[in-house]
């Protein structure tokens, strides 16, 4: 299968700063991808590369088969920026007939691409009457245009509340269910665990790891967390039992090397009647991600 982003060996300077050190990446089509790093750890600059907005220092860089900035890459790339602005004074259907004309389509297709990001409602409203969340739909019905083929999204959730957020990333699913491929970076951890399909965390211009939550999680092999409920009454025996663990007002917690998990969980399970109940936590994102910041020197 032909990947719809490579990025190979790829460097970026800006004077003195050293914005991309050495960055190999891959999308392959219908796969979702979040980048991930720091303030300053090379998010935007490597989305201008991709874009042909800004040159390249060394490396390759290969958009759908073609080269950053071309007429093949242009016409199958979409990109939604962090903060889109639109005219306040113009609806959010005359906003997207404008975009579809300049993009050589027909302005009737506006009404389908705002019903897609949820804004049939409000097609015939000023967007400077739209809420935060709005507007960033307006960007994505705009990024929608011409159905392209990679989307490339600079933390497109920022500011949107829950459901918008739940919304955005049920039509991402779909885009990319029809092959689209996305490449998206983001501060929001949690959301991005549940919802691509592979992790590129980028620390001082390098990739420090990438992969699926499943492969990082066994990269970082950070301990795992078990939380034991007693039975009542039986807080200060499971106590003793377990001396390791540490117990509060809710149980008991105490953690162990993912390879010591089942043993674990096994005597824990022949306290008998000493427990009510075991939840098991393994590391969440952020573990993760502090873990790899971390181990850079961050
Ligand atoms: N035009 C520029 N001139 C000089 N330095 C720049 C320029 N643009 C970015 N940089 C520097 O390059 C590095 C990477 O910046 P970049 O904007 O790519 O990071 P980012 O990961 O997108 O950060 P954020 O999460 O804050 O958007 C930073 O040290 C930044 O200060």
């Amino acid at each position: 299968m032909t990947q719809s982003l490579i990025l190979s060996q790829l460097t970026k300077s800006y004077q003195d700063t050293q914005a991309l050190r050495d960055v190999s990446l891959d999308v392959a089509p219908g796969e979702r991808v979040a980048l991930l790093g720091h303030n300053g750890a090379g998010k935007s600059t490597m989305m201008k590369i991709v874009l042909g907005l800004i040159p390249h220092d060394s490396g390759t860089v290969s958009v759908l088969g073609a080269c950053p900035g071309s007429g093949v890459a242009r016409a199958g790339v979409a990109y939604l920026p962090e903060n889109a602005a639109f005219h306040p004074a113009l609806t959010g259907l005359e906003q997207i007939r404008y975009y579809l004309r300049l993009r050589g389509q027909p302005a009737r297709m506006a009404t389908d691409l705002l019903a897609r990001v949820g804004l049939a409602d409000a097609a015939k409203r000023r967007i400077g009457t739209y809420s935060k969340g709005m507007r960033q739909r307006i960007g994505l019905a705009q990024a929608l245009i011409g159905k392209p083929r990679l989307l490339v999204l600079d933390e497109p959730t920022s500011g949107l509340d829950p459901v918008s957020r739940r919304d955005f990333y049920a039509l991402l699913d779909e885009l990319a269910a029809e092959g689209a491929s996305v490449l998206l970076s983001s501060h929001a951890l949690t959301e991005v665990e549940a919802r691509t399909d592979r992790l590129v965390i980028l620390s001082q211009g390098r990739v420090v790891t990438q992969g699926s939550l499943a492969d990082l999680r066994r990269q970082a092999a950070l301990p795992i967390r078990l939380h034991v409920t007693p039975r009542d009454g039986q807080g200060p025996r499971l106590a003793e039992a377990l001396p390791q663990g540490r117990m509060n007002g809710t149980g008991l917690h105490m953690s162990c090397a993912q390879d010591e998990k089942l043993p674990t969980l096994s005597r824990i399970a022949g306290l008998g009647d000493m427990v009510r109940d075991i939840d098991v936590i393994p590391p969440s994102l952020e573990d993760i991600y502090s873990h790899f910041s971390r181990r850079d020197g961050q």
